[in-house]
């Protein structure tokens, strides 16, 4: 990304320059002046422009209209803590208006850029039936580049939910025709952990207990119409920046470090709690345990870097047959498992050979190195049992494929 910094301090330029290129991926160019500002934004394009208010050739901040004008997004940071200008700029359409006051501003101005590049990709969906309160919330969020979709009632924004995957933010106002604000959080997490999406509730109400009742019924923040632009950008910045860390530590606990696929933990909370319901309404389920047979000596003749390759490149080929339609996860070490809801042990044993003698035929290349590889597999299908014993059963078909020769599919009796 192509930065712009219109600046005629040799020193906040040093610092920011620094500061920017150390965090992120980007190439900065510096104007001193009003004139090279105007040069500099003829030939390039850029992702944003932090400019100062007072240089030699344009005392009065012409330089927010020169940016804004080229439809860059613009990030004052100056000197002078004026509140009427600040107050006019931001109604211009600036991002932020930041007071240069000590080393923090210059952080926040470093950390705002990334969080720009971070709402590029962010989809944010507005529910709100009035149209005016729409439109002004859909400008602040362009103005911090986030991807914006609306709704005019409760059903409709369920429906653009449905439709469009990815959305990680819903701003849903609490007085809507249909469905209200809390019925329609209460529909939305239903399907969503406060994992995949966060929710804002908005409302111009002045019943006191709306917030915590917005809270309690899943939302992670309310805000009380009207509000100040600053506000509004502070509460939607900490939500995202909340549901990312909230996203980190699922991720710690549910994908393997390593290849990325679910972890033991994951596979067992995702199957336990049905696993009964399996069992009395007579649901087919089979496992299926593998092991790369003789793991150990890609690590000790290649080193364990090959040896982590080769988990990885069997993780990818899992994922890639099984993924989509199945549940699977690494156990542990070179140990990994599959759950086949639909499929009865025959049908799982011929998926599984299939999946075998495709590991056998497909060298594992690692540049130079070619690799041929096998694994063993276990598989056994659900009975009236807790799925303790149902693995049990498909590690002693693992056990068994092992002891006979490995490279082969065993089947639990
Ligand atoms: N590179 C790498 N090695 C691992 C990892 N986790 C476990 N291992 C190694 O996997 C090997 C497993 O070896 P064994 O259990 O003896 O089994 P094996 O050599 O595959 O032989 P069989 O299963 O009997 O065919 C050990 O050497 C572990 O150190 C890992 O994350 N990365």
């Amino acid at each position: 990304m192509r930065i712009l910094l219109v600046e005629d301090s040799n020193i906040v330029v040093r610092l920011l320059r620094h500061m920017l290129t150390q965090l992120h991926d980007c190439t900065v160019d510096v104007a001193p002046n009003l004139a090279e500002a105007r040069e500099l934004l003829e030939q390039n394009t850029y992702f944003a422009a932090v400019t100062d208010l007072n240089l030699p050739d344009a005392p009065n901040g012409e330089s927010v209209e020169l940016v804004l004008g080229h439809g860059t997004p613009c990030i004052v940071l100056t000197g002078s803590l004026d509140a009427k200008q600040r107050k006019k700029l931001l109604h211009m359409g600036i991002v932020d208006y930041v007071y240069k006051e000590n080393r923090f501003s210059y952080e926040y101005v470093v950390k705002l850029i990334g969080t720009l590049e971070r709402n590029r990709n962010t989809k944010v969906l507005i529910a709100d039936d009035s149209l005016v309160s729409r439109r002004f919330v859909r400008n602040l969020l362009e103005l911090h580049l986030f991807e914006v979709l609306e709704a005019e009632d409760g059903l409709k924004a369920l429906e653009v939910l449905q439709r469009v995957p990815g959305i990680r933010l819903l701003i849903a106002d609490y007085n809507m025709p249909g469905i209200d604000g809390f019925e329609l959080i209460l529909r939305v997490r239903e399907k969503y952990a406060r994992e995949d999406m966060a929710i804002i509730g908005l409302s111009n109400d002045t019943d006191e207990t709306l917030t915590a009742r917005f809270i309690k019924n899943g939302a992670n923040d309310f805000l009380q119409k009207p509000f100040v632009h600053e506000e509004f950008h502070c509460r939607v910045s900490n939500t995202l920046e909340s549901l990312e860390m909230i996203r980190k530590l699922w991720e710690q606990a549910n994908l393997d470090y390593l290849t990325g696929v679910h972890t033991r933990r994951y596979f067992f909370d995702k199957l336990n709690p049905s696993l009964q319901t399996f069992v009395k309404q007579g649901t087919c389920l089979s496992i299926a345990m593998m092991d790369i047979d003789f793991f150990k000596r890609v690590n000790d003749t290649h080193g364990h870097d090959i040896g982590d390759e080769v988990l990885k490149e069997f993780a990818r080929r899992m994922h890639e047959a099984f993924g989509q339609h199945f549940t699977l996860a690494r156990l542990g070490g070179e140990e990994f498992v599959v759950a086949m809801k639909g499929l009865d042990k025959q049908k799982a044993q011929s998926l599984m050979e299939g999946f075998r003698a495709n590991v056998e035929a497909i060298p594992f290349q690692f540049g130079e190195l070619s690799l041929m590889l096998t694994v063993s597999i276990g598989v056994a299908e659900l009975g009236n049992e807790t799925l303790d014993s149902l693995m049990k059963r498909a590690d002693m078909a693992l056990y068994e494929a092992k002891s006979q020769g490995r490279n082969q599919t065993r089947v639990a009796p």
